[in-house]
């Protein structure tokens, strides 16, 4: 399996359950990080000082922090798109970091496609995940992440699938339920955050044992990402936000490539292993 993510955090916050299942059940498992995150806001105010806003480190911290969150989650290898530091987090869409020489969503997508294949070449995965063609919520790194992904890895001789990452607007709307009146962040009225209508999710992927694993990655990613901490159950967490997003015992992809017969509950189901 190969993941393609625009940020480090994304691989914990939308895959990590997925990539500690397949892991703990021996499979091998490549992440590629398209930046290093070097326009995200900052959580902790003593690391405030990392931002693009002031001594611009930031990507190189958030690079430790993925490298963490990977070691948690049995990642096998890891990968950044054309290298380390080729490509620059464009930001939120409409702010002006998307005007940088080296932001990821202004760069040539052919380059970008063609740095991928090399990298599906090398690994040759038998099932590739990325985001949808909104990029989950509309961030422009999410939506070119996809873009690249789609143009290289259906025509890779090793892929059988390629499935996009998505949220259930089932499994949310009963998450958020069961967080209100209980969580220190503020909790979204059904239809806030962006979800995938249930009826259109091709495989629903049981991570309920991953947990923890999930929850350390995400806990990796302190610039990122709040976890309350234990002894509560790790059911929930919040961006810089402050928005509570619950931590579901599932997964959910749309398949988007390749064969459906048997992927209703395995990525790799009805394929030779
Ligand atoms: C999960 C994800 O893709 N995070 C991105 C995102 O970060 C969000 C952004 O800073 C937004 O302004 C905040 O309100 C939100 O809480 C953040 O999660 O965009 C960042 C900038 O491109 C990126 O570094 C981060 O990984
Ligand atoms: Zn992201």
């Amino acid at each position: 399996m190969l993941l393609v993510h625009a940020h480090p955090d994304d691989e914990s916050i939308t895959t990590g359950g997925t990539i500690a299942r397949y892991t703990s059940e021996g499979a091998d498992v490549t992440v590629v990080t398209c930046t290093l995150g070097e326009e995200g806001e900052i959580i902790p105010p003593s690391l405030d000082g990392l931002g693009s806003w002031a001594s611009d480190q930031l990507g190189g911290y958030r690079a430790g922090e993925l490298a963490s969150a990977c070691a948690a989650l049995g990642v096998t290898r890891h990968r950044y798109l054309g290298g380390i530091g080729r490509w620059r987090d464009s930001g939120m869409a409409g702010t002006p970091s998307a005007a940088h020489p080296r932001a990821f969503s202004g760069g040539d997508p052919d380059e970008q496609a063609a740095q991928l294949a090399e990298i599906l070449d090398e690994v040759r995965p038998q099932v590739v995940v990325t985001y949808d063609a909104f990029g989950g919520y509309g961030h422009p790194d999410h939506i070119r992440a996809h873009e690249i992904t789609m143009a290289a890895a259906p025509k890779a001789a090793s892929v059988e699938r390629v499935f996009h990452t998505v949220s259930s607007r089932d499994a949310v709307t009963a998450g958020l339920a069961a967080l209100r009146g209980r969580s220190a962040f503020r909790v979204p009225e059904d239809g806030e955050l962006p979800v995938t209508p249930d009826e259109t999710i091709t495989t629903v992927l049981d991570v309920g044992a991953h947990i923890p694993a999930k929850a350390a990655a995400l806990r990796a990613h302190e610039t990122q990402v709040s976890v309350p901490a234990p002894p509560h159950l790790a059911d929930h967490f919040a961006l810089s936000n402050d928005v509570a997003q619950p931590i579901t015992t599932d997964e959910y992809f749309v398949l988007a490539h390749g064969p459906a017969e048997g992927a209703g509950a395995d990525l790799f189901g009805g394929l030779a292993r």
